[in-house]
């Protein structure tokens, strides 16, 4: 069974002349930790797509499966605790709360769910990160890639089966890029998490097991690029 099921999605937003069709019956499948790129040109559908993978918004038609879990059939609260549990975000803007140290900001997602860390993991956690020398810091603090490496553990902390990622090096220099990159790779291989990740940047795609490409709300699929 494939982690991830997407199933004929469409997505229109707006009526009538000011209605966009952007994903036009959308479906695919990915496999249980599997590093999957998706690329396309700026407008084609890509966060739109995301958004629909992780039930930040509805589709007007089709379903999404999730570890065998139809996301839109749950009620609003039970999908909430199914994604906070299930999926891991991590964006662009890197969304950190600033009153939260480094530390605070990554185990933030298990208080939200009555939870206690697991320490060992938190630590294993800041010691892959490189950020244990910065735990007590804020996000002002820190430099841009460090954020970036505190949103990868935030999304991380709950050992999400599925993690979505929207451009998450576009506002990295091509160092700190690699190391994001390579951290996700790591992390999906280790706790054989599957990973959707929107980039833009071909070389970081062609690093992927698979690249899913969008073309004005429609997909291809170029298949596994390594073996
Ligand atoms: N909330 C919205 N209301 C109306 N149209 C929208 C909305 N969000 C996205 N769109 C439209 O849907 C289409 C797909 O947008 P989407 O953001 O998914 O593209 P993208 O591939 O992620 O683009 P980019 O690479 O620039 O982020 C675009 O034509 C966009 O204008």
């Amino acid at each position: 069974m494939n982690l991830l099921e997407v199933k004929s999605i469409c997505k229109t937003y707006g009526s009538g002349e000011a209605a966009v069709q952007a994903l036009k019956n959308v479906s695919f499948g990915v496999p249980k930790g599997e590093f999957v790129a998706v690329v396309g040109e700026s407008g084609s559908g890509k966060s739109t797509l995301l958004n629909m993978v992780g039930a930040l918004d509805t589709p007007t038609s089709g379903k999404v499966f999730i570890d065998g879990n139809d996301t839109f059939s749950m009620k609003d609260n039970a999908l909430t605790v199914f994604r906070r549990r299930n999926v891991g975000f991590i964006f662009q803007a890197f969304n950190l709360i600033s009153e939260l140290t480094v530390e605070q900001n990554i185990i933030f997602p298990v208080l939200l769910d009555y939870q206690k860390p697991n320490k060992k993991y938190l630590e294993e956690l800041l010691t892959v990160l490189n950020l244990k020398e910065r735990r007590n810091h804020f996000p002002s603090q820190l430099s841009g890639g460090q954020q970036q490496r505190v949103a990868i553990g935030r999304a991380l902390i709950t050992r999400p089966a599925l993690i979505l990622a929207d451009e998450p090096t576009g506002n990295l220099d091509s160092q700190n890029s690699s190391e994001v990159i390579a951290l996700l790779k790591q992390a999906s291989k280790k706790y054989e998490q599957t990973i959707l990740m929107i980039t833009h940047n071909r070389s970081i795609a062609q690093t992927a097991d698979r690249v899913l490409q969008v073309s004005d709300g429609t997909l291809t699929d170029f298949g596994r690029c390594r073996e």
